[in-house]
C-alpha cells in the first residue's frame, strides 16, 4: 500500500456545519484513504512514505462537480447567444449526430483534463458512447458517476444498452467508477417509459440521473400533456423511489418541495448556465431548508463555457443575492458547505468524500495562494470563493493517486489531447440541415 504525506499545507474543509481553517497541518494517505491530519511534524509516518512538499498551499477537498456531460467540451463556442429553443434544435442536436464514440472518448479527455487542472476530482457525467467515457476517466485517474443518456424515442432497446453498461462498468477503475441510468428528461420521454427505467434501476440497485423543470415552458407542456408537474410525473412513474439526481429544478411548484424531500433526492445546479441562457434561478435555500441537498455542476461546456466549479461557487453566491435583493443571502461558509458536503449527498457519497478528515477517501486538491487577488489572508473562505480560479490550482490527488503536481498533468497528456480534438473539429462542426438526434418542444 503507498503512502504519501503532504507536508505543511493550510487545510480548508466544512465539519457538522462548521468551516474549519487549520495553518500548516501534514496530511497523511495511506493507500486511497486520508489516515491521519496533524500539525506539521506531529504524525507519526512510515519511512517509505512519499513526501509532496505544499507550503503556502490550501487544501480542500477535492470538488464535486455533480451534473456535466463532459465531452460537450466539443462544441464549445458553438452556440452563443441564442434561445434555449435554439440551442437545442438549430446547434446541439444537430452537431451531436455528428459523434462517433472516438470523439467522445477524445472529448472526454480533453473534458476531464481541464477538470483536473480545475480541481475537480469528482464528477456525475451524462452523455452518448459512455464506454468511451468511463475508459478515459479510467485513465484520467478521477472519480466518476457515469450514465449512458437515453431519449423515449430511442425505445426499449437503446434502454436495454444503457442498462448492459451499468452492468459493464460498475465499480470498475479501482473502485472510481459508479454507473447509473440516464433517461434524458420528462420532456423527451414518456412516463411509461421512464416507468420502466425505475424498474431496471430497482432492479440493478442503482440511481437516476435526470434534467427536470429547467423552465417555466417545460412544466406548462407537462401540465399540458399529464396534468401535473415534472416532478409528480418522476414520482408517479417510480422514479423517485430509487436515488435520483435531479439536473436544475428551477421551477419546482409548491408540492415538489414535499415530494422531494420526502425521497432520496438531490440536485445540482449550475448557475453560469442559467445566466447564459436567461432561465432564471432556482430557490436554493427553500430547498436546502426542508433537506433537500443542492450541489453545483458545470453542465456542459457549450452552456458554460467552462468545467470549473470555483466559478460556480462564486456565481452561486451572487446569483442567490441579486435574486433575494439581500447581500446577506448564501454567506460564504453555507457556498462551501454547499461545494463539499452537498456535493458528496447529492452524488450519494457522504461520509466518504466532501471533507478532509482521517477514513475518507483521499480527492483532494491544493492551491497556490500566492495571486495578489489572495492577499492578505484575514479571510481564507473569502479568498476562496470570491477571489480563487481554476489557475491557482497546483496539485491534485484523487483515491491516494497524484493527477496533477505543480500544474502538471500526470496521468495526460494535454498536448495530444489538443492535437487529437483539433483533428476532428471540422467534421464535427457541420450542422446538416434535418439531421438531429432529438427535437426539444417548442
Ligand atoms: C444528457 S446528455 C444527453 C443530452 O442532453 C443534452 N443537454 C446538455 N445540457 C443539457 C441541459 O442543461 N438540459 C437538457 N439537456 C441537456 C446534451 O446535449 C445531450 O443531447
Ligand atoms: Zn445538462
Amino acid at each position: 500500500m503507498q503512502t504519501l504525506l503532504i507536508e505543511g499545507c493550510d487545510l480548508l474543509t466544512v465539519e457538522n456545519g462548521n468551516v474549519r481553517f487549520l495553518p500548516h497541518q501534514d496530511i497523511l494517505i495511506e493507500g486511497t484513504y486520508i489516515k491521519a491530519i496533524g500539525p506539521t511534524g506531529s504524525l507519526s509516518v512510515p519511512k517509505e512514505a512519499t513526501r509532496l512538499s505544499a507550503q503556502g498551499l490550501l487544501a480542500i477537498p477535492g470538488l464535486i462537480n455533480t451534473h456535466a456531460h463532459v465531452p460537450m467540451v466539443l462544441f464549445r463556442g458553438l452556440a452563443e447567444d441564442v434561445t434555449i429553443e435554439s440551442w437545442f434544435n438549430d446547434y446541439i442536436f444537430p452537431l451531436e449526430s455528428n459523434l462517433t464514440p472516438e470523439d467522445v472518448y477524445w472529448g472526454a479527455l480533453l473534458g476531464l483534463a481541464e477538470m483536473i487542472e480545475a480541481g475537480i476530482t469528482y464528477v456525475a457525467d451524462h452523455y452518448f458512447f459512455m464506454d468511451e467515457v468511463a475508459q478515459a476517466v479510467s485513465e484520467a485517474g478521477l472519480r466518476a458517476n457515469l450514465v449512458w443518456a437515453v431519449f423515449g424515442h430511442e425505445g426499449e432497446q437503446k434502454l436495454a444498452r444503457t442498462v448492459e453498461f451499468v452492468k459493464r462498468w460498475q465499480g470498475t477503475a479501482e473502485g472510481r467508477i459508479t454507473t447509473w441510468l440516464g433517461p434524458h428528461a420528462p420532456y423527451t420521454t414518456t412516463p411509461d417509459f421512464l416507468r420502466l427505467c425505475a424498474h431496471y434501476a430497482r432492479d440493478l440497485d442503482v440511481g437516476i440521473h435526470i434534467h427536470v423543470s429547467e423552465t417555466a415552458a417545460q412544466v406548462a407542456h407537462s401540465h399540458q400533456l399529464y396534468g401535473m408537474s415534472p416532478v409528480r410525473v418522476l414520482l408517479e412513474s417510480g422514479v423517485l423511489e430509487v436515488p435520483t439526481l435531479l439536473a436544475h429544478c428551477l421551477y419546482p411548484e409548491e408540492e415538489d418541495y414535499k415530494i422531494l424531500a420526502d425521497h432520496p433526492t438531490g440536485i445540482a445546479h449550475a448557475p453560469k448556465t442559467y445566466l447564459k441562457l436567461g432561465m432564471g434561478t432556482a430557490p436554493v435555500s427553500r430547498f436546502r431548508s426542508v433537506g433537500i441537498p443542492v450541489g453545483l455542476a458545470t453542465d456542459g461546456a457549450v452552456s458554460n463555457n467552462t468545467l470549473d466549479i470555483l466559478e460556480q461557487m462564486r456565481l452561486l453566491a451572487l446569483t442567490q443575492k441579486d435574486a433575494a435583493h439581500d447581500s446577506t443571502v448564501m454567506p460564504i461558509a453555507e457556498v462551501l458547505a454547499m461545494a463539499f458536503l452537498d456535493g458528496a449527498r447529492v452524488v450519494r457519497q457522504d461520509g466518504v468524500l466532501g471533507a478532509l478528515k482521517p477514513g475518507f477517501l483521499a480527492d483532494i486538491a491544493l492551491l497556490r495562494q500566492d495571486r495578489l487577488a489572495m492577499f492578505p489572508r484575514y479571510n481564507p473562505v473569502a479568498n476562496l470563493i470570491y477571489s480563487a480560479s481554476a489557475q491557482d490550482v497546483d496539485t491534485v490527488i484523487c483515491n491516494g493517486q497524484v493527477l496533477m503536481q505543480n500544474r502538471r498533468l500526470l496521468t495526460l497528456d494535454r498536448e495530444r489531447i489538443k492535437e487529437e480534438v483539433q483533428r476532428r473539429l471540422e467534421r464535427l462542426n457541420q450542422r446538416v440541415p434535418g439531421r438531429r438526434i432529438a427535437t426539444y418542444p417548442v
